[in-house]
């Protein structure tokens, strides 16, 4: 068959999508004003999970379950859009790794605003100049980012979602040689991520600048041909630096947990996780005590991280705890119930990783 008439083809499917998409974003409509006049949440992301699953489910091929879940998560992100302009807050600057995590989930459609610090987005938020605020959480090699936990504990937002994204670094720079480079700029947390390429490449003696993300260090590379940069290849191709090796990083498992928060609360889906912060005194059993709670209720455990509680607080150290479940289930309900004074409630999400 010619090309002109495999082309004719693929024109009358795109008509027939184009005129589904249509009709699809009319039902939308629909069901977003029935969210206004409710006063509904628009972001329903278990409704999107189930959506999701459904087709999977029924689909045939040759589509994969990521095609089928890449190409409805940005109609989902123009429904939303529809439903209301969606507007995100993220640590920025453009390019880093926390605006392609937003990006994934609020697709090409969305208004996003970098802001420098993770204390900055959350205010954002609070502030009503987003609706979204989305920040790391932990990676697989450096453990938990205390600046989120700190924020979570003062927070009324929830955790509305979580993804996991694989992150890679690249060495960028703009000159031609490896020995003429003097300095390398990175976030902290990258020089760490990848020592070893460093390390083997003679580049432990040069100078290295930290500054706050990677998507800085590669505008600072851009302007400085002495120098490079470790950042993301997003972040080298919005400042025009070439990269000159690709996946530097240590381990090429390194993923990060971006958790997305806003002011309402999701219904079950029936595969959720839940995060808490324990507050809980400083005496002899106090978290074996509140843990036996967990174990009897029958409560698979993902994750606990321990944090010091700062001078006001009030109490003198507090868990961040991750476990299988939402808060609506009722063994759950009960164990909140039991330990009212002491759980401060983050969110109920669709299980992600
Ligand atoms: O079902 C809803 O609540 C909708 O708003 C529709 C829709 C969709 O496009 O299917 C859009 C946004 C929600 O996150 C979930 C689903």
């Amino acid at each position: 068959m010619k090309l002109e008439e495999l082309r004719r083809q693929i024109d009358a499917i795109d008509d027939k999508l184009l005129e589904l998409l249509n009709e699809r974003i009319e039902v939308v409509q629909k069901v977003g004003e029935l969210k206004h006049r409710t006063g509904g949440a628009i972001y329903r992301p278990e409704r999107e999970k189930a959506i999701i699953e459904r087709l999977v489910q029924q689909n045939r091929g040759p589509l994969t379950e990521t095609a089928i879940e890449a190409i409805f998560l940005e109609i989902f992100a123009v429904a939303r859009n529809f439903e209301q302009p969606q507007r995100v807050a993220y640590l920025g600057p453009e390019g880093s790794f926390t605006h392609q995590a937003a990006e994934n989930r609020f697709g090409a459609m969305s208004e996003y605003i970098p802001l420098h610090s993770i204390p900055a987005v959350f205010k954002a938020v609070h502030a009503d100049r987003a609706r979204f605020a989305v920040v790391p959480i932990e990676n697989n090699t450096n453990g938990f980012v205390g600046e989120t936990l700190d924020e979570l504990a003062k927070t009324d937002l929830k955790i509305v979602a979580e993804l996991y994204m694989p992150i890679h670094h690249s060495f960028v720079t703009k000159a031609q040689h490896l020995h003429l480079i003097k300095r390398i700029y990175s976030k902290d947390i990258a020089f760490n991520q990848c020592r070893s390429f460093l390390l083997e490449h003679e580049l432990d003696a040069v100078e290295y600048i930290p500054v706050e993300s990677t998507a800085k260090a590669a505008k600072m590379a851009a302007n400085d041909p002495e120098s490079a940069a470790i950042c993301s290849h997003i972040a080298a191709k919005l400042y025009h630096v070439p990269i000159m090796f690709e996946n530097i990083e240590d381990n090429h498992k390194n993923k990060t947990r971006f958790i997305i928060l806003s002011d309402f609360e999701n219904a079950p889906s029936g595969a959720d996780k839940t995060s808490i912060l324990a507050k809980l005194s400083d005496k002899p059993g106090s978290l074996y005590e509140f843990l036996q709670s967990f174990h009897d209720a029958n409560v698979n455990l993902k994750k606990i991280e321990s944090r010091p509680a700062g001078e006001e607080a009030g109490f003198d150290y507090w868990f961040y705890i991750d476990f299988e479940g939402h808060k609506d289930e009722p063994h759950i309900r009960k164990l909140f119930e039991k330990h009212k004074d002491e759980i401060k409630y983050l969110g109920s999400y669709v299980q992600n990783g």
